[in-house]
């Protein structure tokens, strides 16, 4: 019998604050634990990815952000799922960073951008930014 994989939509802020992008280290335990990704997470049905992305930065961060233009997204297969992310620029506007699922933040500048080990699912949208910022 035929096993498809499951397409998840996940969104991801990229949230810009003086010139900087904000990434968020997954923390052990959960799935690409280490690695360095967007905040954000799956869409849920009869959802817009911008409520979304507004849900998803309250619950894991504590921060209300303005969700911007959509920047570009990728398909990553991770072999037991397929992950469809899709990135939007987004502008805190309040309230103190708590971290859940992930054990560090950074504030990345343009050129800092290339040199943390994104989630492999990041990496065209990490070079849609490099090349707009550029
Ligand atoms: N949030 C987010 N997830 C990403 C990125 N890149 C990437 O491959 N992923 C993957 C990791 C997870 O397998 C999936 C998102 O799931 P999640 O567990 O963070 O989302 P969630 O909070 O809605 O899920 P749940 O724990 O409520 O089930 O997408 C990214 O930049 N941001």
């Amino acid at each position: 019998m035929l096993k498809t994989t499951p397409i998840i939509t996940v969104t991801a802020a990229i949230i810009e604050k003086d010139g900087r992008i904000l990434a968020a280290r997954k923390r052990d335990g959960l799935h690409l634990a280490g690695y360095w990704e967007f905040p954000g997470g799956k869409l849920e049905a009869h959802e817009t990815p911008e409520d979304c992305l507004r849900r998803e930065l309250t619950e894991e961060l504590g921060i209300h952000c303005e969700i911007g233009p959509f920047l570009a997204e990728s398909l990553h297969d991770y072999g037991t799922k397929i992950i469809r992310l899709l990135g939007f620029h987004a502008r805190h506007t309040r309230g103190d960073f708590h971290l859940t699922d992930h054990d560090a933040i950074r504030w990345l500048t343009a050129e800092e951008l290339a040199t943390v080990q994104w989630a492999p699912a990041d990496i065209p949208l990490v070079d849609a930014l490099i090349s707009k910022l550029g």
